[in-house]
């Protein structure tokens, strides 16, 4: 993997950056918060936190011994808070006085734009987003069933193909899931996307991995020096003639162009009078020529949603997926009686509306899902100015002092601990741990605070910045998961195991540590 950008840009804010650091840690008002030993002051925790061989191998234990709110290190002696009380996170994520931490903040910015619903102020991201979710309603996502159940068809036809043999089931599903965000945000099928497109869409799916996310030692410490260096480096940099650099800008560069071909054609269509409200696009530039108020998006603002809505739900949904196929695959009793009840509910059906939220197992399933393999496992947040964190139950400091809130100093890095969160013993249960769809069939799944918009998870975090597209993902799930599973039997790949790795979203990978999951599919109805 390329790194250059970082490495590129690393000399010039090394000595600044350790005097920050070690201003910093002066003052950190964290100090006592216990936490486990640092290895090394040149890496800290961050090695076993990014790279152990299965997501989680240090994390989890760590949460196991230090509760829901513990203090890591991240690269030179910084002092980092790694949170997975529900009530910390709840308050970390509604709370004004953090915003997201500076190595996420320059990859929004770098790969999806500084305009886009992610990299704009809080201002404009409630009116944006205010705009963009008449996509996204309840009602909304109930008219995208037929694409959805057009692509779960194709991906039917590619695993027939397939006649029970192993296959890498992870693109087969992104693409089926890029497919029906273009058909529903754009009208564009696959094809019209066009080939290049598309392989850049998956690279890009991938490029905030190569951005941001510690995929090796010299990453990790890049990563913690390009945290300190402005903004305007990172947008300078990404000129630099590096292959990481021009799949970036090749892939921004792609989504411009679709963005304004497409506005275009509609725009074009309305001039002759056609109905263009047929597309989330076309509904949105609609409203704009009706009506060019400041509650309208313009069509530039229309277009710099591009990339964010291309990447944004394609490997997340696609990801979660192949997850819960291969847990499914390894558990055969459950997958039979999932099986049944998607059998029973189409036959009710009749060819009709199926009742997708009216089938307990399915949705057990998907929760599940969700729960044990959230895209975004870890992220970080910066405190914009001094607060303090409440906690859930009390702490006792390494000086032994009890204490229920945490006060921190603006400039404290905090990790939203997701994946943490959802193995929570003591929110979960003592089999927190392990996938089982029927926690969520058993009465009260957790206890205590409620958060998330789903499920109490937060696998699509919350707050005001909570995942746009969560109802789309679910209900994609469901029909992509009844279609599946309704006429194929799933089982593991002899000889391979699919791992969660963590590459700035949770991915699944095979045994040579590509990114992929190997699962034979066979066709039983
Ligand atoms: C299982 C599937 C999905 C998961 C786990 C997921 C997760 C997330 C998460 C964690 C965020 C917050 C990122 C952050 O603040 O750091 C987010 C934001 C977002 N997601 Fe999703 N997502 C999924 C599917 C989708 C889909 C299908 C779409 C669109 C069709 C979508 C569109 C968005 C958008 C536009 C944002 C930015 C929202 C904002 O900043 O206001 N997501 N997603």
């Amino acid at each position: 993997m390329d790194h250059t950008i970082q490495y590129g840009t690393a000399a010039a804010g090394v000595i600044s950056i350790l005097a920050v650091y070690l201003a910093l840690r002066r003052r950190s008002t964290v100090r006592n918060i216990p936490g486990p030993v640092s290895p090394s002051w040149l890496f800290g925790n961050m090695l076993q936190l990014y790279l152990p061989s299965t997501y989680g191998d240090y994390e989890f234990d760590w949460q196991r011994i230090y509760g829901p709110f513990y203090r890591i290190k991240g690269c030179f002696g910084q002092d980092k808070l790694m949170i997975s009380d529900p009530v910390s996170l709840q308050y970390i994520l509604n709370s004004p006085h953090f915003k997201f931490g500076p190595t996420v903040e320059n990859a929004i910015h770098v790969l999806y734009g500084t305009d886009s619903i992610m990299g704009v102020n809080e201002e404009d991201h409630k009116r944006i987003r205010a705009a963009l979710n008449v996509g996204y309603t309840a009602a909304a996502v109930r008219d995208y069933i037929p694409v959805f159940e057009k692509a779960a068809q194709t991906l039917t036809e590619q695993l027939e193909e397939s006649s029970g043999k192993s296959i890498n089931i992870c693109p087969r599903l992104s693409l089926a899931t890029l497919s029906t965000i273009s058909e529903v945000v754009m009208g564009y099928s696959t094809t019209e996307l066009g080939e290049e497109f598309i392989k850049n869409n998956f690279q890009a799916c991938n490029l905030r991995s190569a951005i941001a996310s510690s995929q090796s030692a010299g990453q990790i410490v890049a990563d913690a020096i390009g945290a300190r260096l402005p903004g305007w480096v990172w947008r300078a940099a990404i000129h630099l003639p590096t292959a990481t650099c021009k799949a970036i800008r090749t892939a921004k560069r792609l989504a411009n162009e679709l963005g304004n071909q497409v506005l275009r054609e509609k725009r074009e269509a309305a001039e002759q009078g056609l109905d263009i409200n047929t597309d989330l696009y076309g509904q949105l530039l609609d409203l704009h020529l009706l009506d060019k108020t400041k509650n309208t998006l313009t069509e530039a603002e229309i277009v710099a949603q591009t990339a964010i809505t291309m990447i944004a739900g394609q490997d997340t949904t696609a990801n979660t997926l192949t997850f819960g196929l291969v847990e499914l695959a390894k558990s055969p009793e459950f997958q039979d009686r999932l099986r049944a009840e998607i059998h029973s509910t189409l036959r009710a059906s009749d060819g009709g509306s199926v009742s997708y939220d009216n089938m307990p197992l399915l949705n057990a399933f998907i929760k599940e899902s969700l729960r044990m393999f959230p895209a975004e496992a870890v992220t970080d947040r910066v405190a914009v100015e001094d607060v303090v964190i409440p906690l859930t139950d009390n702490l006792i400091t390494t000086t032994g002092e009890r204490i229920s809130h945490i006060p921190v100093s603006k400039g404290q890095i905090v990790t939203l601990a997701i994946a943490s969160y959802q193995r929570l013993e003591s929110r979960w249960g003592e089999d927190a741990q392990e996938f089982k769809p029927s926690r969520w069939l058993d009465g009260p799944t957790f206890k205590g605070e409620a958060v998330g918009p789903y499920a109490n998870l937060l696998s699509f975090l919350g707050g005001p910045r909570v995942c746009l597209g969560w109802r789309f993902a679910i209900m994609e799930m469901q029909v992509f998961v009844c279609e599946l599973v309704g006429k194929f039997a799933f089982t593991l790949s002899e000889g391979d195991s699919t791992r969660p790795r963590l590459a700035s979203s949770l991915l699944p990978t095979m045994s040579d540590g590509q990114k992929g999951a190997l699962i034979c599919a066979k066709r039983v109805m």
